[in-house]
């Protein structure tokens, strides 16, 4: 489909055209930094989870991006992270490094005449304040989804979704690392051995990949089986992130033989829209609260690929609660035929859970 074909019709045209160079833009300074990442490159948050050189990076790239493209708009961003670290004393080498990394990125890309300063990327960090809600519009961002897969050279994504009253009516998926062709033989394509996909949605507009370089769009659908039997299941790489003896418990009961496919990220989210594996489950924790930012893009995405996303009840996501995601523990996306099912089994194990 062309681009001019693409955007008749759509009401988030300007706004998606927007992300989509946006979330390419900073995945190109997350693939040089992953390339060849330095211990010093990468800091403990207060929850201790990780954060490096590049989640900063990407975030005031995308940040920049969206402000310079649709000037005429008000700009509310809703971003993972914040400068309070890097304005603790001693960081001053690691917020050159950032500052230099997004000049250079910057630079090479030829879009914009500017240079930063390392006060106009602390600042352009600390945007991502919002707190969202009901009302207007705001971005979500998760400037590197799956830090950790990052960190290891394994999967991670670039995720910037755009709530609109409430409702979460674009999505952008930034996955370098993936490849672009899927591995469902139905879903072949002429894509060939290229590496990185950008996944896109716009309510009502269906979902679409291409190379994260560019290349002709293609739309995606979710695998359509409504055997389990035949379903594969995506998990988080990371076993603290979800329970491993809940989800091959849930397999289980749904008769699911293919052993999961573990990757970090809404990377997840991208593959099962194009129909890689058929179900995705995610249990964390009782305690841990889900952030927007880790579903907002990959699930509008699923879901305008014709899948559905729930949580453990049921229930729709609900993206308008602030910062966190208001729901039921445990987030399951699938096709409409296995949802009933696969509800049924997660709601059965977790009632067995100890
Ligand atoms: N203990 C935990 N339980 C569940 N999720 C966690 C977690 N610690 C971190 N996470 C979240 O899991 C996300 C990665 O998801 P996945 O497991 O699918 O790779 C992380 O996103 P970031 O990497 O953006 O911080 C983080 O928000
Ligand atoms: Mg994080
Ligand atoms: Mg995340
Ligand atoms: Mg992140």
């Amino acid at each position: 489909m062309s681009q001019a074909t693409e955007v008749v019709g759509n009401p988030y045209a300007a706004e998606l055209a927007a992300a989509k160079k946006a979330v390419a833009l900073a995945a190109r300074l997350c693939q040089r930094v992953q390339r060849s990442i330095l211990h010093s490159d990468i800091q403990s948050k207060a929850d201790k989870t990780p954060v490096t050189v590049a989640d900063y990076g990407s975030q005031v790239l995308v940040c920049l991006v969206l402000k310079k493209e649709l000037p005429s708009h008000s700009f509310s961003i809703i971003a993972e992270e914040d400068s309070k670290d890097l304005r603790e004393d001693g960081a001053q080498e690691i917020i050159e490094h950032i500052t230099t990394l997004i000049n250079e990125t910057i630079v090479n890309d030829g879009s914009y005449n500017m240079s930063l300063s390392k006060e106009d990327v602390l600042s352009a960090i600390d945007g991502g304040k919002s707190e969202g809600g009901p009302s207007g519009r705001h971005w979500i961002l998760d400037p590197i989804d799956g830090t950790k897969g990052f960190i290891r050279g394994d999967q991670y994504a670039v995720a910037l979704g755009l709530l609109d009253e409430g409702k979460v009516v674009l999505g952008v998926l930034g996955c370098p690392n993936l490849p672009l062709k899927s591995t469902n033989k139905n879903n072949s394509s002429s894509f060939g051995d290229r590496i990185g996909s950008l996944f896109f949605a716009t309510i009502g507009c269906g979902a679409q990949v291409e190379a994260l370089e560019g290349s002709e769009p293609q739309k995606i659908s979710v695998c359509s089986t409504n055997n389990p039997v035949d379903a594969s299941f995506f998990e988080s790489f990371e076993a603290s992130h979800s329970k491993r003896d809940l989800t091959s418990s849930i397999a289980e009961k749904l008769g699911v033989r293919a052993p999961p496919v573990r990757m970090d990220s809404q990377a997840k989210y991208g593959a099962l829209a194009r129909g890689d594996g058929a179900i995705f489950l995610r249990i964390p924790h009782k305690s841990y609260i889900e952030t927007v930012w880790d579903h907002a893009a990959g699930s509008i995405i699923v879901t305008e690929a014709g899948g559905m996303v729930k949580d453990a009840a049921g229930n729709d996501l609900d993206f308008c609660k602030g910062r966190y995601l208001d729901r039921d523990r445990g987030i399951i996306a699938t096709n409409k035929h296995l949802m009933p099912l696969v509800l049924k089994a997660v709601q059965e194990a977790m009632k067995e859970e100890q």
